[in-house]
């Protein structure tokens, strides 16, 4: 009998994360949207490189905040968009310019699947206020306008029949139809950026339809709530937990409630003691960018990098794709997809439903980085660094005997004091980095 929640804090409170969220450690993370028909922002800087000030919103390497970067009168964003569409185009007349014509939702979720990802979770309200699914409570939807089809409905089921969870994305606090002042500075806005009550049972009302209409596994609030309506967060919660037994959220709430925490590119902190999840796009922006091509996204050794380092640190990755207006995926982040699950392939075994090793990363000398991950007895060693065909690498403190996960390679160990000593034969980059099992090892 599955537990009901209550629209309390005491009730909410008990609830714990589920093990398929945990056990996924993959992700893709999709925004697309009216902002995919100009697909343009300068690059810039990772967030949390810098401070968000005047200069990050003047010139925001997120090509989904292109309302706001047109919005505050000046920077790149701005005058490429007066150069190129003039200054009485509005970003609603982007509208017409979205057709998904060559859109196909089943390829997308084969494509994620292929890439070794378990869940999807998909933008159904970005802060321009243009709804991915037919709303009840606003026309300005992608049934209405834009491509006329329920994105969201079309693209979940398809997920689902891939075998993937559905998770959906909302931009809980900004939404530029409520208040469409100018961002400059994150504290001006985003502690109050829609500050009526109107907007407070909006955005209540929609939260409520998507979960009653799709069943989401992930709900990803965005930015926060609104403070008219905090009082109503343990009963949305309960809500959503009694009619998505298997429900995650995340930590936008106004810092008064999650499931896991977040962190996206560098901001935000992990904290390996309780789940948190990375999210961030392939290069630096989570919507399309045209300015962002295959030599500017992150190298698929950064990216294996990038998983096996969150994985080990019990941490979930949340990976972007920006689509095109058309509903094709770059071709740039379709390989990298591609990569990925190649990998994953071989090395899956030593992510999936694992959990945090006791044994902490560390280096091994001649710049090889050792990972670990656990599940139950057994100790997956994950190295990177390897740069010949014959390799020694000492792993400190593990005993016992270790087999790899790439049946191509040729693993020796022998035990020493300092701990197992491997000869691994057999090594090429293309591999990036090699997992190996150590039977009873954790
Ligand atoms: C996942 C990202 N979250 C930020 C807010 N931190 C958004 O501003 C950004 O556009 C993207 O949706």
């Amino acid at each position: 009998m599955s537990k009901k929640y209550t629209g309390t804090w005491n009730s909410v409170n008990e609830h714990e994360v589920p093990k398929w969220y945990d056990g996924c450690k993959f992700g893709i993370f999709i925004h697309w949207g009216i902002y995919s028909v100009p697909a343009f922002a300068p690059r810039t800087w990772e967030l949390g490189a810098v401070e968000t000030n005047e200069e990050w919103f003047c010139n925001n390497p997120y090509a989904e905040w292109y309302y706001n970067s047109i919005n505050v009168g000046k920077g790149p964003s701005y005058e490429h968009h007066i150069e190129k569409y003039g200054k009485d185009f509005s970003y609603e007349d982007f509208l017409p310019m979205w057709k998904a014509e060559n859109w196909q939702p089943q390829k997308w979720a084969e494509l994620f699947r292929k890439a070794g990802a378990k869940y999807v979770v998909l933008t159904t309200k970005h802060h321009d206020g243009f709804c991915l699914y037919p709303s009840e409570y606003t026309d300005f939807n992608c049934e209405e306008l834009g491509p006329k089809r329920d994105i969201t409905g079309e693209l979940t089921d398809a997920v689902r029949s891939e075998g993937l969870k559905m998770g959906l994305y909302y931009s809980g606090l900004i939404d530029w139809q409520f208040a469409n002042d100018p961002i400059f500075k994150e504290e001006d806005n985003f502690g109050n950026a829609c500050p009526t009550f109107e907007y407070a049972d909006y955005s209540y009302n929609q939260m409520k339809e998507l979960v009653d209409k799709y069943h989401p596994s992930v709900f990803w609030n965005d930015i926060g709530w609104p403070k008219q309506s905090e009082h109503m967060m343990p009963y949305f919660l309960a809500h959503y937990y009694n009619v998505v037994e298997e429900g995650v959220v995340n930590d936008r709430f106004n810092g008064l409630y999650h499931d896991f925490s977040t962190k996206e590119y560098k901001q935000g902190e992990a904290n390996r003691k309780e789940k948190w999840e990375m999210c961030r796009g392939m290069g630096l922006s989570f919507g399309y960018n045209e300015n962002e091509g295959d030599d500017q996204l992150i190298s698929v050794p950064d990216l294996i990098h990038l998983l096996v380092a969150t994985v080990s640190d019990n941490g979930n990755l949340l990976l972007n794709i920006g689509p095109k207006p058309d509903g094709t995926i770059p071709a740039e982040q379709e390989k990298r997809l591609l990569a990925l699950g190649k990998w994953l392939e071989i090395n899956g075994e030593g992510i999936y439903d694992t959990s945090c090793s006791a044994h902490l990363p560390e280096t091994a000398g001649d710049g090889v980085q050792l990972f670990f991950t656990a599940k139950e007895k057994d100790l997956y060693v994950f190295i990177e660094g390897l740069s010949k065909e014959e390799n020694t690498v000492l792993i400190p403190g593990v005993k016992g005997s270790a087999e790899t996960l790439d049946s191509t390679l040729n693993v020796q160990c022998e035990e020493t004091k300092e701990g197992m000593k491997v000869r691994i034969n057999g090594y090429d980059k293309e591999k990036h980095i090699i997992c190996l099992k150590v039977k009873d090892g954790e």
